[in-house]
């Protein structure tokens, strides 16, 4: 991850090099300053105004060079945050779709918020933080090595205190970070789950449970922020002890220098100027290099959300189906059930090219996941699943994906226009859509709306019926043309009369092999099915 965030590396060395450049300037400024300092206590008039225009000119670009420091670090933070946020969003959606829901989704949101901003804040700036540190220290010693070479021994001992204090106190600092980060995915999940529940909250009377209960989570959170708090203020004032400690050793070395008449006055303030510019970046590096020592961990936190376990290659290409889906001898069990007993056992069955099937069955017999085996979105636990005799498990899933549409039981709409939502982003000529459409029987609707295709749907398919936000599913899948429709409770939203009329309409297409999970049975389509599966541990014709 932490490879990721830098990899707008040509920003970052241009943020650099400007930031580096505000830090000489402002030295060499600086030196030049104490040195007309020494020329007026000499009264050297004719070095001095020589000087002048040229130091005018250095302390105005000081500001520019400061400006443009400062908006190309803003450009690198930017940049380095989209690379952050592309690169997991993208990695979420190379999960494996079974491994993807083992997770809480709320997990991913937490790593795509709180730990991205966690990252931005200690890592990214941390980076800067730490360079300006460098480069103050750097012009500091030589600034303290203009009036004498003596001090900058003093300077190699401070850095080398910091750096091994803030190595010894980024370990237990690392380690809060990332509980912190647990902690977060708790509570983002909780806060997704009450909103979602906003209405059963507030009709059963449960404000003051849930109030409650987002207290006592706050509350938490808050706590472990507070203890890395008190961390880094433990690390702060020890470092700040020995900062203190040589800051003085150092004055007392500069009173000795001016007892024996070793430097003048200018050179007396550079010096105790120049201990001040070291110790400031390197209180500021001591604070950041702890975070991001820690970040490391965070980073492979991060990257673990995004794993696949199952690294099982998949090597057939498929880019038709031809003749029939097998299951032979297939079992499968839920990795997260608790007693691992199998879901599924013993299931044999054919789907031929074409064919159209109707799946039924009790509650928890197994039909949905009859049908995420058959969708390839978990592989079976034991037996073997082939198409065209090949093992399903080794099909590409991008080929297979290309083949199949689904209609599911929770429909997902995107916020942009009805034609959109249908066509899902892809070229579709006007009669396709159209005979998709009729198939789908959302044509008198559409016909109804001012803007007809171009009627802008809302936040999921808010100003929409759950019907129609179903039959839109519909039309996706016809419109996509797919091999084989995979049909999950598609009818559940819909009413009996308008069920019928699709069922009708998909159960007369030739060219499209359908597997239609339903509870909505109507007995004289029954018979038009080629076959009829009851599940309830395994499968049964009939
Ligand atoms: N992700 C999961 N992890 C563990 N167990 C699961 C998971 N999904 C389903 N199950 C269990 O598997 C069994 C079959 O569930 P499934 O959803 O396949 O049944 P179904 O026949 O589709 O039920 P319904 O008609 O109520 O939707 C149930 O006992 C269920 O609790």
């Amino acid at each position: 991850m932490l490879k990721r965030v830098l990899r707008p590396f040509p920003q970052l060395i241009i943020a650099l090099i400007c930031l580096a450049a505000g830090t000489i300037l402002d030295g060499v400024v600086f030196v030049k300053m104490m040195g007309f300092l020494d020329y007026a206590l000499v009264g050297d008039m004719a070095t001095l105004k020589a000087e002048i225009p040229g130091f005018l000119l250095q302390a105005c670009l000081l500001i520019p060079i400061g400006l443009l420091g400062t908006i190309t670090k803003s450009w690198f933070r930017k940049d380095a945050n989209l690379c952050m946020k592309r690169y997991y969003i993208r990695g979420i959606f190379k999960k494996n779709i079974s491994e993807f829901q083992q997770e809480n989704t709320a997990t991913y949101i937490s790593r795509l918020t709180n730990d991205c901003n966690t990252l931005d804040t200690n890592f990214v700036d941390g980076i800067f933080t730490v360079f300006n540190g460098i480069t103050n220290f750097c012009v500091a010693v030589w600034i303290l090595s203009t009036v004498g070479k003596g001090m900058i021994g003093f300077a190699v001992t401070i850095t080398l205190l910091t750096a091994v204090v803030s190595m010894l106190l980024s370990r237990p600092v690392s380690k809060k970070v990332k509980e912190r980060s647990d902690q977060f995915d708790g509570y983002t999940s909780y806060i997704k789950e009450v909103l979602s529940a906003f209405h059963i909250v507030k009709s059963n009377n449960l404000q003051d449970k849930v109030t409650n209960d987002y207290y006592g989570k706050s509350e938490e959170i808050q706590h472990k922020g507070y203890v890395i708090e008190k961390i880094y203020t433990f690390m702060n004032a020890l470092q700040n002890g020995s900062f203190s400690l040589m800051i003085y050793l150092g004055l007392c070395y500069l009173a000795y220098q001016a007892i024996q008449g070793n430097i003048t006055a200018a050179g007396a303030l550079t010096v105790s100027q120049a201990i001040q510019r070291i110790a400031w970046p390197l209180m500021m590096m001591s604070e950041a290099m702890p975070k991001i020592f820690a970040s490391k961990g965070l980073g492979k936190k991060i990257n673990e959300s995004l794993l696949n376990k199952n690294k099982h290659e998949e090597n057939i290409a498929l880019h038709e189906f031809t003749d029939k889906i097998e299951l032979k001898d297939v079992g499968f069990a839920y990795e997260d059930a608790e007693d691992k007993a199998k879901t599924l056992h013993d299931v044999n069955m054919e789907i031929k090219k074409n064919g159209k099937y109707l799946i039924i069955g009790p509650s928890g017999g197994g039909k949905s996941t009859l049908l995420k085996l058959l969708r390839k979105y978990f592989d079976a636990s034991e037996g073997k699943l082939l198409i065209d005799g090949k093992p399903l498990a080794d099909v590409k899933k991008e080929d297979y994906f290309s083949l199949i549409a689904n209609v599911e039981q929770q429909v997902f709409i995107f916020e942009d226009t009805l034609k959109n939502n249908i066509t899902l982003y892809k070229e579709y000529s006007d009669e396709e859509i159209k005979e998709a459409i009729e198939v789908a029987g959302l044509t008198s609707f559409i016909e109804n709306l001012p803007d007809g295709l171009n009627t802008m749907i809302y936040d999921n398919g808010k100003n929409i019926s759950g019907g129609e936000r179903s039959r839109i599913v519909i039309a996706r899948a016809m419109l996509a043309k797919a091999s084989v429709l995979f049909m999950d409770e598609a009818f559940a939203a819909l009413d009996m009369e308008r069920a019928r009329e699709i069922e009708q309409t998909i159960l007369k297409l030739k060219n499209i092999t359908v597997i239609n999970v339903s509870h909505v049975i109507f007995k004289d389509s029954k018979s038009q099915y080629d076959k009829i599966f009851h599940v309830k541990g395994t499968v049964t014709e009939g």
